[in-house]
């Protein structure tokens, strides 16, 4: 029995315009609820909600039943968060504030097994293999594993082509808050300096031969990110959805 065919990776190798959302309650039944909604992918949000590799892992199993594909993003990249959440089943990962393709090289070594990469073999204990189940994981599990990462300063936008072109990346995501910032927008990622910069990055990523990603949580944003070519495209966040959806019915009802 082999690893689990990952639909999301070949989804992106076959062009599809993918639409997602951030899930960043970092709870497991909000996570289940939002794989009701009928996204293609959620970003369970290591980076910037509170999540740790127990509430990543019951998401993981929350997310199980959906057709969601669970997009799993950790803090830094790092190889032991790399490993742990492999092994807890994650099958795409997101990196932040990637800088250089050195890093990029660094990231694909962590996702895969040795002799080409660096990933600890323990997984016939884990979720990764349903304990124990898929026997043949070890030597099918590299293919299916979905690298995404972020490029998201002006760093990162400097070393983008060579980072695009490192095999074993699978698409890049463009960061448009820290990118902004970076830049001296402070999270203003509609000032047209900041959109030209995502505009052209886009292009660069399609140029190497990778998906594009992004996040906007805005309609206006999003549609600005898709007539750019966005391919794995972010359209909100669920805490923000409920805090506009609350705010509103109470507006409306106490006016
Ligand atoms: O820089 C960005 O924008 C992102 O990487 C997405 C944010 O981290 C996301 O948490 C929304 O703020």
């Amino acid at each position: 029995m082999s690893a689990s065919v990952n639909t999301f990776k070949q989804a992106l190798k076959n062009g599809d315009h993918l639409i997602g959302c951030w899930s960043s309650f970092a709870e497991a039944v909000t996570a289940e609820i939002m794989g009701t909604a009928g996204f293609d992918w959620l970003v369970i949000d290591g980076e910037h909600a509170p999540n740790d590799i127990r509430s990543i892992r019951d998401q993981l199993i929350a997310l199980a039943a959906s057709p969601t594909h669970p997009v799993v993003r950790i803090p830094v990249g790092d190889t032991a968060l790399i490993k742990m959440v492999l092994d807890a089943g994650a099958q795409t990962i997101l990196v932040p504030i990637v800088e250089s393709a050195e890093q990029a090289r660094d990231l694909v070594r962590a996702c895969h097994y040795p002799p080409q990469g660096v990933r600890g073999v323990g997984a016939m204990a884990s979720r990764a293999t349903q304990y124990g189940t898929v026997q043949d994981y070890i030597q099918t599990a590299d293919d299916q594993i979905c690298l995404l990462l972020q490029v998201e300063n002006r760093a990162g936008i400097a070393a983008l082509d060579a980072i695009a072109q490192v095999e074993g990346v699978d698409g890049v995501f463009i960061g448009p808050s820290d990118l902004s910032t970076d830049m001296g927008f402070q999270g203003n990622s509609a000032a047209p300096e900041v959109q030209a910069v995502i505009a052209d990055a886009m292009k660069r990523i399609v140029a190497a031969g990778k998906a594009p990603g992004i996040l906007g949580v805005t309609d206006e944003a999003s549609q600005a990110y898709k007539d750019m070519g966005a391919q794995f495209q972010a359209v909100g966040i669920d805490v923000m959805l409920l805090t506009q959806a609350a705010r509103a019915l109470a507006a409306r009802w106490k006016a």
